[in-house]
């Protein structure tokens, strides 16, 4: 079933195993309509495997993924129009232009007025003295706001976000966070970003997934999180969840802060 009213992602014991390696472990979570969801965890604990995963991009070996309350293994292209995604990891073709490049896109989104909505995303992410340029070209941030660019082309209802200010100076980072905050309000859309910056996650994200080993060990608010582990910031957080302890044994945790 898929509708107006379906969660835009449902994930029921989403597994993926790689040989003998178990990348993602039975992940259940939904996320609801006009949230920010960030996805965190350290290295290897699953995130670019899951993104993948609610993308239609590779199979599940258990469970199932529902995107808008469609199975993207099955039907990939009824939410393809819905959705889209930003990864530092995939790259745009390095020969073709920015503005080839989009149409390209455009097309496979079957956007009308393509040149419109072109400009329209470029002004919005200050890409229009780049759009004649051969995208292979490009320094490392600027490719990451063609990117940002191209996963707004279909003004999505659902936005994955792998890393989006990864290669970005702080000054460039922010002023993107901004424009992702700023979308998601305009459009009601739905965002869920993988990320190693806590201060992008504590600003951005109503909510946390935190991965060890490809389990979910936490699924709350950034304030509740930070009050359960007794710290300061959602750093210290990570930092405890990485290392292996939980809210209740963190050195300076909530059984110690109620006391
Ligand atoms: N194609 C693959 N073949 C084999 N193993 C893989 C493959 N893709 C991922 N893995 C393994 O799955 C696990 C999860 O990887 P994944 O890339 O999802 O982690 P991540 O949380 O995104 O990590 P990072 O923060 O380093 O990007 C790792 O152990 C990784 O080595």
């Amino acid at each position: 079933m898929s509708g107006a009213g379906a969660l835009p992602v449902v994930a029921r014991g989403l597994t993926k195993r790689f040989g003998s390696v178990t990348a993602v472990d039975h992940l259940d979570f939904c996320i609801e309509a006009g949230s920010t969801v960030a996805l965190l965890g350290g290295n290897g604990a699953g995130k670019t495997t899951t993104i993948a995963m609610l993308l239609g991009l590779i199979r599940p070996s258990a469970g199932e993924v529902r995107i808008f309350g469609a199975d993207v293994t099955r039907n990939r292209y009824a939410v393809a129009q819905r959705m889209n995604f930003q990864s530092p990891y995939v790259d745009l073709p390095q020969r073709l232009t920015v503005r080839q490049n989009l149409m390209v896109y455009a097309g496979l989104y079957g956007i009308a007025n393509a040149r419109a909505r072109i400009a329209g995303v470029a002004a919005q992410l200050q890409i229009e003295t780049l759009l004649d340029r051969p995208t292979g070209k490009l320094s490392a941030g600027q490719k990451t706001r063609v990117g940002l660019a191209k996963a707004l082309l279909n003004a999505p209802e659902l936005l994955l976000l792998d890393e989006p200010t990864a290669s970005l100076d702080p000054d460039t980072a922010d002023w993107v966070r901004q424009k992702l905050k700023a979308y998601a309000a305009e459009r009601g859309a739905t965002l869920l970003i993988a990320s190693h910056n806590m201060t992008e996650v504590e600003r951005l994200a109503d909510r946390v997934i935190l991965l060890r080993a490809g389990r979910i060990v936490e699924d709350e608010t950034p304030r509740a999180l930070i009050a359960a582990y007794g710290r300061e910031t959602l750093e210290d957080v990570f930092l405890d969840v990485v290392r292996g302890r939980s809210a209740a044994t963190a050195p300076d945790g909530a059984e110690r802060k109620a006391s």
